[in-house]
């Protein structure tokens, strides 16, 4: 059986004055999953967040968290779904137990403190005032705030930003645990290894519109292999092979110049074999040596780049 939608996004439109910021995005996030939502710089996602949270009412378009208006119908919303906004609100002269316990004071249901902080990995800063945390440590406790209800739907708008890679790392561990746990979370990230370590769906936004969605392994469907190698001192562009027809993209790199072949068919088929082989015997007649030679799948930054470089909209696979 289908799980159920906990969020819904169908045609949303979200203007400032006369600027569009959102420009009718449709997305999905199913029970117990965690969706992605990534973007260029503006695309749109911090305005979708706030009107998925409920802090602003949709221009157009519906919006449904667990069947409800998450702007009309707040306060039913509200009590099952935990917000890490991206500028968290914490008394700086407070500790981080005293910070947890004021939460616990005013949300029903809450957990106990040292299961939150555990979960958080801030269980060994109980006693340390919120200033003095480093900024990593602070966005754990907006999180560690964001779960003390026990919420059944998480939103966490950059929930890393900042962080050093250990400290994302953690963050990493613990949202994952939520998840494992049944929370459904709703995240936004610029970071898009985030994005293909949690997210079991992802969307890539830019300019307002959803540009391409679906699983990592869909999003990536398409965007075809690469074979990369740096060009041999002895021979011209100008000679490189096209193996089944590629054109060579020739990119700076830090030994010399490199040939970037993008190979398009079902990825890692035997397209790629054929062209490495192509290449090899093209390189062996000659006695060149391809350094760096390197055969991959398309990256979600690959995607990524295409996405914010070519305003033709791609299909989403939904
Ligand atoms: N209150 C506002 N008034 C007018 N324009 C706004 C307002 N808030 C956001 N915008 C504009 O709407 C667009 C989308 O902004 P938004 O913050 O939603 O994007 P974003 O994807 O979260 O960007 P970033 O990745 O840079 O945080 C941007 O062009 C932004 O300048």
């Amino acid at each position: 059986m289908a799980k159920d939608k906990i969020v819904e996004v169908a045609g949303l439109h979200q203007r400032y004055g006369d600027f569009e910021a959102v420009r009718g995005i449709s997305f999905e996030v199913r029970e117990g999953e965690l969706f992605a939502l990534l973007g260029t710089n503006g695309a749109g996602k911090t305005t979708t967040m706030e009107t998925v949270e409920g802090f602003r009412p949709a221009s157009a378009g519906t919006v449904r968290v667990l069947g409800r208006d998450p702007h009309r119908e707040r306060r039913a919303v509200r009590s099952h779904v935990g917000i890490m906004l991206q500028e968290g609100g914490l008394f700086p002269d407070l500790t981080v137990a005293e910070t947890v316990d004021l939460w616990r004071d005013i949300v029903p249901g809450a957990r106990p403190r040292d299961e939150v902080l555990e979960q958080v990995v801030l269980a060994d800063r109980a006693d340390v005032r919120a200033r003095q945390l480093s900024g990593g440590q602070k966005r754990r406790l907006d999180l560690a705030l964001a779960i003390v209800a026990r919420p059944r739907v998480l939103f966490l708008d950059e929930p890393t930003t900042g962080m050093d890679p250990e400290a994302r790392r953690t963050t990493w561990h613990t949202v994952r645990g939520l998840v494992a746990d049944g929370t459904t979370v709703l995240l936004t990230t610029h970071y898009l290894e985030e994005a293909e370590q949690l997210a079991d769906r992802l969307a890539i936004m830019h300019q307002g519109t959803v540009r391409v969605a679906g699983t990592v392994a869909e999003v990536l469907a398409g965007h075809g292999d690469r074979i990369s190698f740096r060009i041999p001192p002895q021979a011209a562009v100008a000679e490189l092979p096209r193996p089944h027809g590629a054109e060579p993209q020739v990119s700076a790199g830090g030994g010399g110049p490199v040939a970037t072949y993008t190979l398009t068919g079902p990825p890692t088929g035997p397209g790629v074999q054929r062209a490495l082989r192509e290449l090899l015997d093209w390189a062996d007649d000659r006695r060149l040596e391809l350094a760096g030679l390197e055969a991959r799948s398309a990256s979600l930054e690959d995607v990524f780049l295409r996405v914010a470089g070519h305003p033709a909209v791609e299909e989403a696979h939904r």
